[in-house]
């Protein structure tokens, strides 16, 4: 490899870590929003996915670029001292065309923007027709033929984006060519008559026109190409300097604040809130207090703004209107390692880590946590029976990414997840109906655990079963963005209200 090529490696490899990491950590840092935000989210998709080849190619545009531009300064200079006039035509002419290249590289950067949108889609609908996830419901609806066609459609309108722009590329770049090559032969045919009055020799005459010849075909094809690409990775950093100005949330790396206490109140006074973007108000004017060391269940139907509640609650979102007090002092004034120290929550969409369980757990502490804490909650959470099955016990990797990987069920991904927010310090802990995949019976049952391990602490949880909210020392009904009914499960009951139709309606589940 020639020096330049070993110092263009370096300089690339170093280029492309520093961004990396620093993509990955601005990711980390962005506000909650940006990410359920979908103009937001498509271009952290865009600038964080293919990070490394856009600054290499950027890299490899810039050198090119500079390398034609000394190679055509040294082949202009020969020209215009001998004939300046033709050096000035191919120039005027191309710069023209130098715009055109400029356009196009922003156009195909566009357009790849709009293809990646159906790619994306096709990307899915290639996962349900290939993937591992939904094997049984494949076969279960044979829905393959329907989900084929749709790919179909989708990769076609991707494809098609991509080839009218190649098109469109193709033909102004070739169009390009023709002029200047148009162009060099006027040279020549002006040379002519010099030639045969002998004003210039035959050597000098072909010295000319291969100088000119030469430039048109670095002006017209390889600036011209490299100015393309280099326009596309112009608007690649474009992208990129908008993802760097997205808002942060600050303190995102903070570790728990140590010095946080349980809080005694915590109070929704007059709270709205609209998601950004939108219109359709979520929660309305919705006040509650919550009081420590109880246990509270959130119950409603599905859309009434449960989770959403749960969202503002642990900080994810600021934009709305009215107050939520933490033993008085504004949940907007609390910095983010105090968040941290007070909610640990458990959403509906819990992640799997692919890790042994013991770190699947542990993470659950960053700060670290003993062995002994881990296997308390394991065995509370009953899955010491799971664990005496694994080949490596607590280290045996979960999932299938690995080839020692071992599977969970449904319901004890579940516990995995419940025991990591158990081991946290956090002093409020939070339930946001986990328990999806646990039939009703089994639902409670944990719920009853839950309740009993935090016996001393606040905890809320969200349900769709009043078999489990019953536990509660006090139940809040949602409906339409407010608290419709609260009281204890009796209180509820006698009240004949919303929840005491629910309840009737699912007391068979429980007998
Ligand atoms: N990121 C979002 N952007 C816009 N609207 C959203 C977003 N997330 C939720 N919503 C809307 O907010 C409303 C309330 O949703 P939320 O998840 O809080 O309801 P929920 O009571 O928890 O429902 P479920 O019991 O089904 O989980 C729904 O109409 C939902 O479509």
């Amino acid at each position: 490899m020639a020096l330049t090529g070993l110092v263009r490696e370096k300089l690339s490899i170093k280029l492309t870590e520093t961004f990396r990491t620093a993509v990955a950590e601005k990711r980390a840092k962005l506000e909650y929003y940006h990410v359920e935000y979908n103009d937001t989210w498509e271009l952290i998709e865009r600038v964080g996915k293919n990070t490394t080849e856009w600054l290499n190619s950027g890299f490899d545009n810039l050198t090119d670029i500079g390398k034609i531009f000394i190679r055509i300064g040294s082949v202009l200079t020969i020209l215009v001292v001998q004939v300046w006039w033709a050096a000035l035509l191919i120039v005027t002419f191309s710069i023209p065309l130098f715009w055109l290249a400029i356009r196009s590289g922003k156009a195909n950067y566009k357009a790849s923007i709009e293809a990646k949108k159906h790619t994306r889609r096709a990307d899915y609908l290639q996962d349900l027709l290939s993937g591992r996830e939904n094997v049984e419901e494949r076969a279960l609806f044979d829905y393959s033929a329907e989900i084929n066609k749709r790919y179909k459609e989708k990769y076609f309108k991707a494809y098609n984006i991509d080839f009218i722009t190649q098109r469109h590329y193709f033909v102004k770049m070739r169009g390009s060519g023709i002029i200047t090559t148009v162009v060099s032969i006027f040279i020549a045919g002006v040379l002519i008559s010099p030639l045969a009055s002998g004003e210039i020799t035959i050597g000098m005459f072909t010295s000319i026109i291969s100088a000119a010849f030469g430039l048109v075909r670095m002006m017209s094809l390889e600036l011209i190409n490299t100015t393309s690409n280099l326009a596309k990775s112009h608007e690649y950093m474009h992208d990129l300097s908008a993802f760097s100005n997205l808002s942060e949330t600050l303190g995102a790396f903070d570790l728990p604040s140590d010095n946080v206490q349980e809080p005694k109140c915590i109070e929704f006074s007059n709270v709205s809130f609209a998601y950004p973007g939108t219109d359709l108000v979520i929660l309305k004017n919705l006040n509650l207090k919550l009081f420590a060391k109880k246990h509270y269940a959130f119950v409603g139907v599905n859309g009434a703004g449960k989770s959403t509640l749960i969202k503002l609650l642990v900080g994810l979102y600021d934009n709305y209107t009215g107050d939520i007090l933490i033993d008085g002092k504004n949940l907007r004034d609390f910095s983010q390692g105090e968040l941290k120290a007070l909610f640990s929550i458990v959403y509906q969409d819990f992640a799997k880590y692919q890790i042994s369980i013991k770190d699947s757990i542990g993470i659950g502490n960053i700060q670290g946590v003993s062995i002994q804490k881990i296997m308390d909650v394991i065995n509370i959470l009953g899955l010491n029976d799971v664990i005496s099955k694994l080949p490596e016990g607590l280290n045996t990797p979960l999932g299938r990414i690995k080839d020692r990987g071992v599977d969970l069920s449904g319901g004890e991904w579940q516990r995995v997840a419940i025991a990591r927010s158990l081991i946290s310090r956090s002093t409020v802990h939070i339930l946001d109906e986990p328990t999806a995949a646990l039939d009703p019976v089994a639902e409670s049952e944990i719920y009853e655990l839950f309740d009993k391990i935090s016996k001393d602490k606040s905890t809320i949880f969200i349900t769709h079963r009043l078999g489990a909210a019953r536990i509660a020392d006090e139940i809040f009904v949602i409906a339409d963005g407010h608290v419709t009914e609260h009281g204890t499960h009796e209180e509820l009951l006698n009240k004949g209200g919303i929840y005491a139709e629910m309840f009737e309606s699912q007391r068979g589940w429980y007998a």
